[in-house]
């Protein structure tokens, strides 16, 4: 792999567009549910002989399968428009046709927190207002006009009882949805804050989050850990020659070829501007010594393609072997002293650190 190809592209910032899709998806599904349920009351109101509610029931389900299509068709707003027509419609001939108290206004309610927390133009408050002016306005006329069409007490109850459940049951849903869109917006917001945009790699926080945890279970099992630093060289002059787009192509190679080389249980940080860090439990000394020695071969090895000619590329190593109750801090210091050594030793090699200076 070359540092031309094209898997060397930044990763995107990941949420928003999934948010979107989640949203769209979940309205798209209410679509079914409302569609499934008006099919219901198509035979609860021919059952309770309210004929003119079931050829309604009739209509929704026609107007959701519409939404549906909507949906599918990438016409969302028109569809939102549909559903809310349809809700509003439903709500207030059903009240108006059998009375207030058949519950169908609660289906009003349940556009509050959608619209609060959907609605990302700053509209919520005017629109909530609106709501509100319909729903008692809608109170007004029923205790004014209606019921047009009375049921008698007992089947008014049972369609009173039904709109309270129905409406329980999707308040609850539209909550939980809107939890798991919380929850998945926080993992990846924490993920984006732990991850470098350029490389993909962890970054410091990324790697802090999760080295002590590593080293602490290696520590506890006796087994050895190293750490593995490593730094671009010359990365300022190749910046200058070539241009910045260039150097975060070389990082991106960089990066790649430390990945290839890293084992399941290592964890590689980008650690700062053209510095790399490799910590790797389970690993002795002299493994990792060969380990660094693979990595500086393998980006050595590799010709960067930039306008048009070949450009060389070198990485100066440093390798720390942590002693048995050394914090990673002093772990990471070692290996950023070997480094240093490797760089004024001429670059383009490994250097041991020093070994941990025993107190006397
Ligand atoms: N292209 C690019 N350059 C970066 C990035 N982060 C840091 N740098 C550059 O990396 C260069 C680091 O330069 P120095 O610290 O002097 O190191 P060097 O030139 O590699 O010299 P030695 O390490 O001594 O070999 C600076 O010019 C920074 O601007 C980045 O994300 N992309």
């Amino acid at each position: 792999m070359t540092a031309s190809d094209p898997h060397y592209s930044a990763p995107r910032p990941r949420g928003s567009s999934l948010a979107g899709k989640a949203y769209w998806a979940m309205v798209q599904r209410v679509t079914v549910i409302a569609g499934a349920i008006d099919v219901g009351y198509i035979f609860l109101f021919a059952w309770l002989g309210a004929s003119t509610l079931a050829w309604i029931n009739v209509l929704s389900v026609l107007l959701y399968a519409a939404a549906y299509g909507l949906i599918g068709r990438k016409q969302n707003t028109l569809a939102l428009l549909l559903i809310w027509f349809e809700v509003m419609a439903h709500a207030a001939i059903g009240s108006l046709l059998i009375g207030w108290d058949s519950g169908f206004h609660y289906f009003l309610l349940l556009f509050i927190p959608a619209i609060v927390v959907a609605n990302s133009r700053g509209f919520s408050a005017p629109i909530v207002l609106g709501l509100l002016l319909y729903y008692l306005g809608l109170k007004a006329v029923c205790d004014q006009w209606g019921p047009l069409t009375p049921l008698p007490g007992a089947e008014l109850r049972t369609v009173f009882w039904v709109h309270v459940c129905l409406v329980f049951a999707m308040s609850a849903s539209i909550a939980a949805f809107y939890r798991r869109a919380i929850l998945s917006a926080e993992r990846s917001l924490v993920e984006q804050a732990q991850t470098d945009a350029l490389t993909g790699l962890r970054n410091r926080t990324g790697f802090q989050s999760q080295a002590s945890e590593a080293l602490a279970r290696s520590q506890a099992l006796g087994e050895s850990v190293a750490v593995l630093l490593g730094d671009v060289d010359h990365f300022k002059q190749f910046n200058d020659r070539h241009g910045h787009e260039a150097g975060d192509r070389v990082l991106i190679h960089v990066a790649r070829t430390l990945q290839t080389h890293a084992r399941g249980g290592d964890l590689l940080a980008r650690w700062g501007g053209e510095e790399f860090l490799l910590l790797m439990p389970g690993c002795t000394q002299a493994q990792a010594e060969a380990a660094a020695e693979r990595i500086r071969q393998a980006v050595v090895g590799t010709q960067i393609p930039i306008d048009g000619a070949e450009v060389p590329l070198s990485l100066s190593l440093g390798v720390a072997c942590l002693g048995p109750e050394e914090s990673l801090q002093s772990g990471i210091s070692r290996a950023d002293r070997a480094l240093y050594d490797s760089k004024h030793a001429g670059r383009n090699r490994v250097t041991l650190a020093l070994p941990l200076a025993v107190p006397a």
